[in-house]
């Protein structure tokens, strides 16, 4: 089993915090996770490019950039000089552009994501999973935090896993919406590797991140044993 890695879900830490936040968690996270939303493609907004730029000035970890937007092709130019290093589209807005918005992210200088929402089956995506550097599987609804864990999820992220096995595909498997102490032990056991840590896995276990973190380990290890 590959080394667990964390990405903690910006949208939910306490932005009133953030240059001590992310000061602390530049020695600890693996990825810093940005939703961005357009308020059509998701019924939400949170936050944005010029978020991304600021933050870029602070982080010591790539920026992984999650795009809940109908038109992810008028996202990458900014985001891209904003410092992302990932740009990660929904495999639902890509059907007639995934190789054309692969192309244009990487041609940006940043690596290649693509989420896929519950309902949507991997198989859509299997002409281009190959050239993917990460796969997030949507473990909730996309557009809110703190949504309740879809459990057959962990059938997808098998098969994310089977696939990677079988076929030699690079992608990391990343699972984004619940990650908590309540799932940890199913979501690792069923292959996934990259964890996004928003309020139930992190943020809300403690008013202060140094010891929400220790929290999220010690849930973490106690659950898989790492
Ligand atoms: O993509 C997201 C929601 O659509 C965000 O990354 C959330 O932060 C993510 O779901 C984590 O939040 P949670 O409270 O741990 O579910
Ligand atoms: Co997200």
């Amino acid at each position: 089993m590959a080394k667990a890695e964390f990405s903690p879900s910006l949208m939910c830490m306490d932005l009133l915090e953030l240059k001590e936040q992310v000061a602390f968690l530049n020695g600890k996270a693996d990825f810093y996770h940005v939703d961005i939303m357009d308020g059509h493609f998701v019924k939400n907004i949170t936050l944005s490019p010029d978020f991304v730029r600021a933050l870029s000035r602070i982080a010591a970890k790539p920026i992984d950039c999650h795009l809940m937007v109908t038109n992810p092709e008028d996202y990458v130019e900014s985001l891209a000089k904003a410092g992302a290093g990932y740009i990660t589209p929904h495999a639902e807005t890509l059907c007639n552009q995934a190789f054309r918005m692969i192309g244009a992210i990487r041609d940006a200088g940043c690596k290649v994501g693509v989420a896929v929402s519950p309902a949507t089956p991997l198989g859509m995506l299997e002409s281009y999973l190959h050239l993917v550097d990460k796969l997030t599987i949507m473990t909730v609804d996309p557009g809110f935090a703190g949504q309740p864990f879809i459990r057959e999820m962990l059938d997808k992220i098998a098969l994310a896993a089977r696939l990677k096995a079988e076929r030699g595909y690079t992608y990391k498997i990343e699972v984004d919406g619940s990650c908590n102490v309540r799932t940890y032990r199913e979501l690792y056991a069923a292959g996934a590797q990259v964890f996004i840590l928003g309020s139930s896995g992190l943020f809300g276990l403690d008013a202060s991140l140094p010891a929400a973190w220790d929290k999220m380990c010690a849930q973490f290890a106690g659950e898989t044993g790492v």
